[in-house]
């Protein structure tokens, strides 16, 4: 995508001659000048809080929406002068999917796959594939409308991934998930670039999801993209400190030459010490703690790298909209 404009302008309808004309609403600039190459093969993310113009880019690769201007060029093709190609060669995931709703699972996984253009029996055997990778089996003769909100998203990503497109465009599709549907969607992701070179484009507010299953994330605020990297890579943009804490079972042995150093550097709350340190100190104190009477006194300890959210506040974000769950 290369300088990708959208601009959401305020309609005009409800006006009638003698009638006060309402003051227009502001124009939203909701793609802001969005520059981004997904390689082949990528598991690629767009994070950012609502409003922060995720739904909209990928409404527009997905040809629901045309820019103002700029281009999207996807496997070759020019989605802006001819968006119709994208159902060809994309599956889509929306938000909201009633679509579907009056389907069975089961048929919901294997029409998408027909119309995806496989002939009945490789549709059929793709169906109970899908169903069986996603868990799905219990549900398959259940009508998406009469499922749990978790479950009938669940269904939807099932029907996404019948057909072998190329390129998965999935707009937070774990959203309302339990955490086991959440990681069979994510390892069937996973599977799927393994095998077919599959590439992903996914929405997520989820920063545990973003750490776990991107190659490549675009931290999107505001309509552009303010950071775009690997989790890691834009964790060390943050810093290459690390936290660790530290809860005493009883009396720290501050005897301890390092134990006492520590000290004077930790927030102390009660029991709890919490240190933020470089990685290379981090890992001498923790070998020390393993050992003697520290590791005795020791209750529990955690080490953690920054998170996402910690490069989102410090990238300028609003950060207001990031789950972590
Ligand atoms: N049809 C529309 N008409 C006018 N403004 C819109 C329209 N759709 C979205 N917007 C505005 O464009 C901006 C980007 O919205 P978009 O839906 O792309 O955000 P998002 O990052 O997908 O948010 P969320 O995380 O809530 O889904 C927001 O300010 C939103 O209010």
């Amino acid at each position: 995508m290369r300088g990708l404009v959208k601009t959401y302008r305020a309609r005009r309808h409800g006006w009638r001659p003698g009638r006060r004309r309402a003051t227009p609403a502001p124009p939203v600039v909701a793609s802001d000048g969005i520059d981004l190459d997904v390689a082949r093969g990528e598991i690629f993310g767009l994070l950012g809080p609502n409003g922060a113009g995720k739904t909209t880019l990928v409404r527009q690769l997905t040809g629901l929406l045309r820019p103002d201007t700029g281009t999207i060029s996807l496997l070759g093709h020019d989605l802006v002068r001819h968006p119709g190609n994208a159902a060809r060669l994309l599956a889509y995931l929306g938000q909201e999917s009633t679509a579907l709703d009056e389907l069975t699972v089961s048929l919901a996984v294997e029409t998408t796959a027909r119309l995806r253009g496989l002939d009945a029996v490789t549709a059929r055997r793709e169906r109970d594939a899908v169903l069986d990778e996603l868990a799905l089996g219990p549900l398959a003769g259940r009508p998406l409308k009469r499922l749990s909100g978790g479950q009938r998203r669940l269904a939807c990503v099932g029907a996404a991934l019948a057909g072998q497109r190329p390129l998965l465009v999935l707009d937070e599709p774990t959203a309302g998930m339990d955490p086991v549907a959440r990681r069979a969607v994510w390892a069937a992701l996973d599977r799927r670039r393994e095998r077919d070179g599959t590439t992903v484009l996914l929405v997520t507010h989820n920063v545990t999801e973003a750490e776990t299953v991107l190659d490549r994330v675009a931290v999107l605020d505001a309509g552009r993209v303010i950071a775009c990297d690997s989790p890691a890579g834009l964790r060390a943009l943050v810093s290459t400190e690390v936290r660790l804490e530290l809860v005493w079972r009883d009396e720290p042995p501050l005897r301890v030459p390092a134990l006492a150093a520590a000290h004077a550097t930790a927030t102390v709350a009660g029991r709890r010490w919490t240190l933020r340190l470089p990685a290379e100190d981090a890992r001498a104190l923790v070998t020390t703690l393993t050992q003697g009477p520290a590791f005795a006194a020791l209750d529990d300890f955690t080490l953690t790298t920054p998170s996402l959210e910690d490069v989102y506040l410090a990238l300028g974000g609003r950060g207001g909209g990031l789950d972590r769950e």
